[in-house]
């Protein structure tokens, strides 16, 4: 590797698999509200875009009367910040991230999930050593697919310009149109709770496997 490129990764469906937890916190608050439980693949659909819309989605899905938007909310928080007890990585995300963080990459995260359930899951995982920026979905007024949140992260890397270089590697629509909004090159995670077909979001390159992407990063800081 000739220079390091700092490499920005989103959360949920990208390193980790949450969707367990975030639907068993779901659930949990639909039955204090005598409301029925929505499937697993439903509430996975329904993540990508933080709390608020997941809750906009919740709240259609089930018929619920907006005005108990707030008490949903603040009860599913109260769950969800340190939920980690289903959550599992991908595999090959801890020897990947490892790698990179070994050939002198800086990394980030850039995640539309709130600072709190964050910083637990990356202490559960002890991933927070190799990350030593993280934006969350409540650190700005805008969540991607805004590009603020990835500006400011590659800021906080001292990454700085109107094209930089460097990566962000994500899994949704939200993430693919936020890199192309910076922009920056877009790698995506084929693995994750994507709803668009790979071929219909902007993006540089796929992978199925994380043993796949120092290679892939290698390649597109080559270009
Ligand atoms: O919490 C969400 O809805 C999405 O989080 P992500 O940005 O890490 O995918
Ligand atoms: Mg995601």
């Amino acid at each position: 590797m000739d220079r390091p490129c700092p490499i920005i990764f989103d959360l949920d469906g990208t390193l980790i698999d949450s969707a367990p937890d975030i639907h068993a916190c779901v659930s949990a608050v639909l039955r204090q509200y005598q409301i029925a439980p929505l499937p697993l693949a439903r509430v996975r659909s329904f993540i990508g875009g933080g709390v608020e819309l997941l809750w906009t989605r919740i709240i259609a899905a089930c018929g619920i009367e907006p005005v108990h938007r707030p008490a949903l909310i603040a009860a599913f928080m109260a769950r969800y910040h340190d939920a980690t007890a289903l959550t599992r990585l991908f595999p090959g995300v801890i020897e990947a991230v490892g790698r990179l963080a070994d050939a002198g990459h800086p990394l980030g995260i850039c995640t539309n999930k709130p600072m709190g359930p964050t910083r637990s899951v990356l202490q559960h995982f002890a991933l927070d050593r190799l990350f030593p920026v993280v934006v969350g979905g409540d650190s700005l007024p805008q969540r991607k697919p805004d590009p603020a949140p990835l500006r400011l992260a590659l800021q906080m890397l001292g990454v700085e310009g109107n094209a930089p270089r460097a990566l962000y590697v994500g899994d949704s629509e939200f993430d693919a149109n936020c890199a192309a909004a910076v922009p920056v090159p877009f790698l995506i995670y084929s693995g994750g709770y994507r709803m668009t077909p790979i071929a219909d979001l902007p993006h540089h390159a796929a992978f199925d496997r994380f043993d796949d992407l120092p290679g892939l990063v290698d390649q597109a800081m080559a270009l």
